[in-house]
């Protein structure tokens, strides 16, 4: 598949901290309009490979491609610019307010545009403009996850990256997150989710499983509930 097909394209990803390796040689491509799930548990390196994508910790080897250029080794900001929005488990600024949330998520856009487009995020969600003024710690869990949400789409991006948008929140918000992403990706937005939440699986047109640092399974939703193991260790049904 050419590069053209994909929007993002990693490759033989090595990361860790001080001397400690955390990731060995990770690859996954996301699609335009796809939507991946990076599935794996506790300290599997799903942290650790989203921030690396980002530039939020340096490659120790391995290649990031988005559309056509090579990003590996882009500043952050760059990456933001090209169009790869990053929500981290924290989701939003708790110290700032809702209005100031979405201004930094879209500060590489031309004030007048960002303008409009972040009304048009209000109208979208009125329990933002209704709080606008309020800082991101005063609002519930489930609010903060779809202000970081709303940040991350502030920028216009092409592909939203998240770090796990399930953390902290209550199986009804984690439905209501859900909701809100099946929106962005029913209008085209490709995302890339690590979770330990099997319930992303249902927004996901592609899974990859990250168990100690390695990429082990790649494929759809159905050919892992095919998969007895899998089907054992994901979602514990199935008897052997
Ligand atoms: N700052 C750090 N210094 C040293 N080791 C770290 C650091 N952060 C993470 N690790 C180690 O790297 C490995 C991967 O951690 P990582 O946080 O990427 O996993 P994760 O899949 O995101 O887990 P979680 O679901 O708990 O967020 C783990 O063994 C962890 O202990």
């Amino acid at each position: 598949m050419s590069m053209a097909d994909e929007l993002l394209r990693v490759s033989g990803l090595d990361a860790g901290y001080g001397k400690v390796q955390a990731l060995w040689g990770a690859g996954l491509t996301v699609r335009p309009r796809e939507t991946v799930v990076l599935l794996g548990p506790n300290g599997a390196g799903k942290t650790t490979l989203i921030k690396t994508i980002m530039g939020l910790l340096p490659s120790w080897g391995g290649t990031i491609g988005f559309e056509d250029h090579d990003v590996s080794r882009e500043r952050t900001d760059k990456r933001v610019r090209r169009g790869i929005a990053y929500m981290s488990e924290t989701a939003c600024f708790p110290d700032l307010s809702v209005d100031d949330n979405l201004h930094i998520g879209g500060q590489f856009l031309p004030p007048a545009e960002l303008k409009q487009h972040i009304a048009g995020l209000y109208r979208r969600f009125p329990i933002l403009e209704e709080k606008r003024r309020a800082l991101g710690s005063s609002l519930s869990g489930g609010q903060r996850k779809i202000l970081g949400v709303a940040k991350a789409l502030a920028g216009q991006p092409k592909l939203l990256v998240m770090d796990e948008p399930s953390a902290g929140l209550s199986p009804v918000f984690v439905k209501e997150v859900i909701q809100v992403l099946r929106q962005f990706r029913d209008l085209g937005l490709a995302l890339l989710i690590a979770e330990q939440n099997v319930k992303f699986l249902d927004l996901a047109d592609r899974v990859y499983t990250l168990e100690g640092g390695r990429i082990g399974f790649e494929g759809t939703v159905e050919e892992m509930h095919a998969d007895a193991a899998l089907e054992r260790a994901y979602f514990g049904l199935k008897k052997a």
